[in-house]
């Protein structure tokens, strides 16, 4: 029988990643076509999954597939192998936007409604809600997370380290979480012996029932959790922290996550901007309900709606919000130039990249004038917050790290089959009135209950046994192939954490761990104690539950090598196939702008180098494919010449940007393929293309660097035009025919 085709599923993402893509893909398929790979594109931006949900709004030729469930199936099959870029987890104020310019195209796709009033509005806002926040990664990830900086990575770091600002004693920065009423407070959990199901029933004080989840399925050994955030100790909270920054005379800025905590941390947000604003929303109060102005898509919101109103209006309303800074604190800015603060939308700043963003500025963030200021970080939830406040005190005493010196932290991520609060949205309720959570299983028991009030935020997470062994198992093979010690961050005097330090002293006996050093640590201890290590350049394993694993995968590698776009980031798929994801970073919006307005795409597309070897190499082991096990060896001994010579993209215009490098890595790879004795006829298939991408260095690069310095038109932001993104991204003719000859 003829041996079937070896097959790559290259994602089709947003922003930059996507922009790059146009560019790295015809290099990738000419590689891959030499070791009988075909490399098949998935598109699943969010302006695809948009167009895939909605099918009977378009036309026939505008239908396209449900690509994100496909590939959602094809996690399950053993052979899978797919390659992930980052995706927009879009916002609120994001899919209006994407949806805007579909229609604008001629995508006939309906209105986002917000507040549905009837039954076709309660459906289309319910199909929108698959494709809110972060839709994509849960759906592949049915495997955990391993995350590491490769040591060629982790040595050029070392030898060409990144800028890291200065600490100071002196430096007034600080994180504020809340001290009680918060998740990490009310927390309740349990493991339930034998698979069955759940509902979750709301009882008013009046004694009406509501069920607010039918059904939830359970297997045997699952984790559940239940907990709340109470609205009124929030509130209070940000009022203290609000009056706190004014008095001690500090920025004050919000992190969260509410892309990925799609439905419990827009509200968090929400309730920070209306007590922030809290005058302009008490006098206002009827006018923003008339105008439908939602405070957890920001103050741009409140901005948006009032762009309808009759000038003398707006401009009182617009003295109103100038008028509520006053009495305020200076507010962290995404863009002080354009009056863009951290309360304008959910999704410009997130915990996991900007708390490290902060950390590598010397603590600081930038004020309404332009500079760096001192900042009190607001990370409401304390389960997760308390880490960064060790960060800042480690820093405090011990100067900034230091890229040349410190060691590396690689995580193992509890992350597979939803686990944890990453999993919680469909069980994540607003409280519509004082009462009683109750979580009932099959047999009427009650499992986990609560005293909730109006507003009060109640969630549900789950954590099944099967991924909690298979990461425990991750944590001793990564720990023996590394050498590393390996720390388990949980905390006994957590519940949920309680029940896993059961599962993991248990599933650690099904292993040989002789001569290895496993802990198990709470998190405030487990930093303190990789820190102490760090600094001394000694590496250690942090493995973690999915936020921490979310939040350290961008703070160590920020810190460690500059971006987390560098990391190594593979989901060993627990079905057997592979998920490759490239990098830890996300789709940098900032770098699309530069590219639009100076033709300079400064995105560094290490991680897809990275992650294409890794998942080369994973067909040469599971599917006997020698080339392809070939093409990942002298592709990373190509990232390797390329890091050396420094041909990574620069940050300005008229420097090499992310298609100049695009094509040293053709050239090195070509070479090293070229060179190689362990295959004549694919070195020889090479040879030509070496030669010609070296003569025409000077000619490719100079191609390039002619659309640089003026804007690039690549016909959309959501949905590029294929033609115009192309043309952009790959520029260099002599570059496009060495290509198509091999
Ligand atoms: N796996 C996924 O699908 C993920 C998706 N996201 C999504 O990505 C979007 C943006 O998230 P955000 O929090 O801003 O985080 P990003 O990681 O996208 O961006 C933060 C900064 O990191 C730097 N950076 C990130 N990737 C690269 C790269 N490849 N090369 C060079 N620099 C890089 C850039 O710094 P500089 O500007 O200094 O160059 C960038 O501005 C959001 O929609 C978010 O939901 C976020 C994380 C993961
Ligand atoms: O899915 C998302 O929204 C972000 C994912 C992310 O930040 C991560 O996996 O590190
Ligand atoms: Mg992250």
């Amino acid at each position: 029988m003829a041996k079937s085709k070896s097959k790559i599923i290259y994602t089709k993402t947003d922003e930059a990643p996507a922009l790059a893509t146009y560019s790295l893909l015809p290099i990738i398929k000419t590689f891959a076509s030499a070791a009988d790979i075909d490399v098949e594109t998935a598109d699943i931006s969010l302006a695809g999954r948009i167009l895939a949900n909605f099918p009977e709004y378009l036309t026939e030729d505008q239908k396209i597939a449900d690509v994100l469930s496909e590939l959602g199936a094809l996690t399950q099959a053993p052979e899978t192998n797919i390659i992930k870029l980052p995706n927009i987890s879009a916002s609120v104020p994001q899919l209006r936007a994407a949806i805007k310019e579909l229609n604008e195209k001629g995508f006939k796709v309906p209105e986002f409604p917000e507040e549905p009033t009837n039954d076709e509005e309660k459906s289309i806002r319910d199909r929108y809600g698959k494709v809110l926040g972060s839709a994509v990664n849960p759906v592949l990830r049915e495997g955990n997370s391993d995350r590491r900086a490769p040591v060629a990575v982790k040595n050029y770091a070392k030898k060409f380290p990144h800028s890291m600002g200065a600490w100071s004693q002196a430096s007034r920065s600080h994180v504020a979480h809340m001290r009680g009423g918060d998740f990490f407070s009310s927390e309740k959990s349990v493991t339930v012996e034998k698979a069955g199901h759940v509902r979750i029933e709301f009882t008013d004080k009046a004694g009406a029932k509501t069920v607010l989840k039918e059904r939830v399925n359970l297997l045997d050994g699952e984790v559940i959790d239940g907990m709340f955030m109470s609205k009124k100790a929030l509130c209070q909270f940000f009022e203290e922290q609000i009056e706190d920054a004014k008095k001690t005379g500090v920025l004050f800025s919000l992190h969260v996550k509410a892309t990925m905590m799609k439905v419990s941390h827009p509200i968090v947000f929400g309730h920070a901007v209306k007590v922030f604003y809290k005058e302009l929303f008490e006098k206002y109060s009827t006018l923003f309900e008339e105008l439908g102005v939602n405070p957890n898509n920001g103050l741009g919101n409140v901005y948006d709606k009032i762009s309808t109103l009759p000038e003398s209006q707006r401009s009182e309303i617009e003295r109103d919000i100038n008028a509520c800074y006053t009495d305020r604190p200076p507010l962290a800015m995404v863009n002080s130039d354009k009056g863009i603060s951290n309360l304008h939308v959910p999704s410009d700043v997130i915990v996991d990249a900007s708390m490290p963003a902060m950390i590598r500025s010397s603590g600081q963030m930038w004020g309404p004038d332009g500079k760096l200021h001192d900042t009190k970080a607001v990370i409401p939830e304390s389960t997760y917050a308390t880490i960064y406040q060790e960060v800042i005190n480690f820093c405090k005493t011990h100067g900034a790290f230091d890229p040349a010196t410190m060691g590396t932290v690689p995580n193992v991520g509890l992350m597979a089959q939803k686990a944890e609060e990453y999993g919680s949205h469909d069980k994540t309720f607003e409280m519509v009135a004082d009462g009683h959570v109750q979580v009932i299983d099959q047999d009427g028991n009650v499992l986990l209950e609560h005293d909730v009030e109006e507003g009060d935020i109640w969630r549900m997470c789950q954590a099944k046994d099967e991924p909690i062994r298979d990461w425990v198992k991750l944590a001793v093979t990564r720990s023996r192939l590394s050498g590393m010690p390996a720390i388990f961050w949980l905390n006994p005097e957590r519940p949920h954490d309680a029940q896993l330090i059961k599962k993991v002293d248990a599933y650690l006996q099904e292993h040989d761990t002789d001569g290895l050093d496993i802990q198990i640590l709470p998190p405030v201890q487990a930093i303190r104690y990789t820190m102490e290590r760090l600094i001394r350049g000694q590496d250690t394993i942090s493995v973690t539950g999915n936020v921490l694993r979310d939040y350290l995968t961008d703070l160590f590698p920020i810190m460690e090598l500059g971006t987390s776009a560098k990391m190594l980031s593979i989901v060993p798929l627990m079905a057997g196939g592979g998920l490759f994801e490239t990098g830890a970073g996300g789709s940098a919006p900032k770098h699309v702008q530069q590219f639009v307005e100076e033709g300079h795409l400064r995105w560094d597309s290490l991680g897809e180098f990275l992650a294409l070897a890794v998942s080369l190499e994973d067909l040469g082991v599971k599917q006997g494919n020698a080339r392809a096990a070939l093409l990942a060896k002298t592709l990373d001994g190509a990232t390797e010449t390329l890091l050396d010579n420094n041909k990574s993209p620069l940050r300005k215009a008229g420097e090499l940007d992310n298609r100049g490098s695009h094509f040293y890595l053709a050239m090195y790879w070509a070479q090293a393929l070229a060179s190689q004795t362990e295959d004549a006829e694919l070195a020889a298939q090479f040879k030509p293309l070496a030669e010609k991408l070296a003569s025409g260095e000077q000619a490719i690069l100079t191609e390039i660097n002619a659309t640089q310095s003026k804007a690039a038109d690549i016909g959309g932001y959501y949905l590029p035009d294929d033609e115009k993104a192309m043309a952009a991204m790959c520029p260099s003719k002599t570059l496009n025919d060495a290509l198509a000859s091999v």
